[in-house]
């Protein structure tokens, strides 16, 4: 078996046809900026400081400009020294409350954006963390990764930048618009009469940019996917000796990704430099009828010189602007794709009505009834199931495992014996026919209290990176040392971690580099062991042990199951010979069962692939 897996072939030419673009999305979606605001919620008294600061802030700067304005206009172009100092002591304690409640927006604005991050990440660990197994087989990895660290990233600049200097810059248009207005309304005319010359300019390019940044996000989670999958997979790509034929792969998704970059960044290259030339532009038709004005008489220069100030107040925001909108597009393509994966349901989740699987160790009154309850009871009632709608891959199965039985599932490859455990695990449900628990049917119970009960010692013996010892106690992390130590002497392989470098204190890797074959199965024995489950599921390794290492396991393995009802797909004849029921998987359909005394004498599917084993054993 492999428990959960891609069936789809390991290779990157696959890869980069499977990833088509992802849904095209309008640039600015207030849903998705409400949703954002959302977050924030939680820190409803720090965002409405932000938002004051950040209204205030939109009128100190322009109040400075005035202030400056009404200097240069009344005491020194009236050559009043005595005022002038007044005046200059207002603005200096004006400049000073200006960049003192700066701090504390651009502080607020950094913490809010941190929660957030903090919290979307959070959110997605925990809602792909409760995702049942099929969600796993279509989405990829690396598409999970990229949501966590570069969408959620460019969600933070989103957050902290676009939002609330966007504010600022915007408050600080208007109020220099209300202050040209009410200085010189022909003047302002013009520079409103040109305006939409300037909006539709930047709409044409912004469109082309938008459409430019999202093709290169793509590319780049095209990159980061590939790469998580390389890793992974890196065993298989060096035995296939795919090394060369990768990396030019990789490096023709990096190229793709590069021209993405540069398509986005000469449309910017274009956009930024239009929108000085128009500002520019709109300076000089300003000096043109300013200046006739002023030498005409109709206009003081000190009028001029305000208008020029709050001219410049209008114009300079409008590049920001144009640089936050870009940072606009990216983080909103970011948080589409994070809402994206948030909002995928689950196939299916525990019904509503659905109760905890009692455990009736808890209940026991005897050792006697303790002893009889360390197993549960499995019953499969017709059972059919199918992956996806259109295929079955199981048909009509039914048997019963009687607590403290061990069930062999043998059968060739694709017969069907994943599919069992996947069903008796709950992490698929039957098409058709019932599997129960103790007589309760999976469907009514939940699948955290199933889990509970029940342990797994997959094929691949998973180690997360950390010590043989938090390995061990994984699934009872309060579990102290010395239950630990009891654990692997119960299981009698204490000696074979006392060898390791620094004993159960030994460091292992993802992959669970650093120790051997034999003794990663160890550790998870030893993690089943602990967990104490009424139900073991067990992948029996292929993986080439020595015999004398082999005979250890199976030793171990007898004390991990002894009293659980224990499924177990083997790949070795020492235990399928210890099963109370071997079920022969053929196409789906269970062909024959018995013991393996039985079988063999039935002569037919088992005794035949009892004969491959006993020839493969022999080679
Ligand atoms: N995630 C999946 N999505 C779709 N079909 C699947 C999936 N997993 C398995 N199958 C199909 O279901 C059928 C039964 O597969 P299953 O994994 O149960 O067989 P198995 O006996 O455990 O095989 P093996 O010994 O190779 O692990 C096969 O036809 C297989 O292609």
């Amino acid at each position: 078996m492999s428990t959960p897996r891609d069936r789809r072939p390991l290779s990157l030419v696959q890869r980069a046809k499977d990833d088509a673009p992802e849904a095209e999305v309008r640039p600015l979606d207030w849903g998705i900026v409400r949703r954002l605001f959302g977050y924030t919620r939680p820190f409803a008294r720090k965002r409405n400081w932000l938002i004051v600061l950040t209204l205030l802030r939109a009128s100190q700067l322009p109040a400075l400009a005035w202030m400056t304005a009404l200097i240069i206009a009344g005491p020194i172009s009236k050559h009043q020294l005595s005022p002038l100092f007044g005046w200059i002591a207002a603005y200096a304690v004006m400049a000073v409350l200006t960049d003192g409640l700066f701090h504390f927006r651009q502080r607020f604005a950094l913490e809010i954006g941190e929660m957030v991050v903090g919290q979307m990440r959070s959110d997605i660990f925990d809602h792909v963390s409760r995702m049942p197994m099929s969600f796993f087989h279509r989405v990829k990895l690396g598409r999970i990764l990229s949501r966590v660290t570069s969408d959620v990233e460019s969600l933070r600049a989103g957050i902290e930048q676009v939002f609330f200097v966007g504010i600022v810059q915007l408050g600080q248009m208007v109020f220099a618009a209300a202050v040209m207005a009410w200085t010189d309304w022909v003047l302002f005319l013009v520079v409103l009469g040109l305006a939409p010359v300037l909006w539709l300019l930047n709409n044409h390019f912004r469109v082309r940019l938008s459409r430019d940044t999202r093709a290169q996000q793509e590319s780049f989670s095209r990159v980061t996917a590939t790469l998580a999958e390389s890793i992974n997979g890196i065993r298989v790509t060096q035995g296939f000796v795919r090394q060369t034929t990768n990396a030019g792969l990789f490096r023709s998704l990096l190229a793709d990704h590069s021209r993405y970059s540069m398509g986005a960044a000469r449309s910017s290259a274009i956009l930024l430099p239009l929108l000085e030339l128009n500002s520019q532009f709109f300076v000089a038709i300003l000096l043109m009828l300013g200046g006739w004005q002023v030498l005409d008489g109709q206009v003081e220069i000190g009028v001029l010189i305000t208008f020029f100030l709050f001219a410049n107040q209008f114009f300079a925001p409008i590049q920001v602007l144009g640089n936050l909108y870009n940072q606009a597009l990216v983080s909103m393509a970011g948080a589409e794709r994070v809402f994206q994966l948030l909002d995928i349901k689950p196939d299916w989740e525990d019904a509503p009505s659905a109760v905890e699987l009692p455990d009736p160790r808890v209940q026991a009154k005897s050792s006697a009834d303790l002893a009889k309850a360390r197993g549960a009871r499995v019953e499969f009632r017709n059972v059919a199931f199918g992956y996806d709608a259109k295929q079955r891959v199981l048909h009509d199965v039914s048997f019963t495992a009687e607590p403290g039985q061990m069930i062999a599932l043998v059968g060739h490859t694709g017969s069907g014996k994943s599919s069992i455990i996947n069903l008796v695990s709950k992490f698929y449900l039957p098409t058709a026919g019932e599997v129960l628990i103790d007589g309760y049917d999976i469907r009514g119970i939940t699948g955290r209290s199933l889990h509970r009960q029940s342990g797994m010692v997959q094929q691949s013996n998973f180690l997360f990176a950390g010590s043989v010892l938090d390995n061990i106690r994984f699934g009872r992390p309060e579990a102290t040392e010395a239950e630990v130590r009891a654990a692997v002497e119960k299981l009698g392989c204490a000696d074979m971690f006392d060898s390791l470098p620094q004993g159960l204190a030994t460091v292992v890797s993802e992959r669970g580099g650093g120790i051997s074959a034999g003794q990663r199965q160890l550790v998870c024995f030893a993690r089943a062991l602990l967990a104490d489950p009424r139900l073991l599921i067990l992948d029996e390794a292929t993986s080439a042990i020595d015999a004398l290492t082999e005979a250890r396991l199976q030793q171990a393995l007898v004390t991990l199951l002894a009293g659980r009802t224990s499924f177990v797909v083997a790949h070795r004849l020492s235990t399928i010979r210890h099963a109370d029921l071997v079920l022969v998987l053929d196409a789906g359909r269970v062909v024959e069962r018995g013991t393996h005394a039985e079988l063999l004498s039935l002569k037919k599917h088992y005794a035949a692939l009892h004969e491959q084993f006993v020839r493969m054993g022999a080679a």
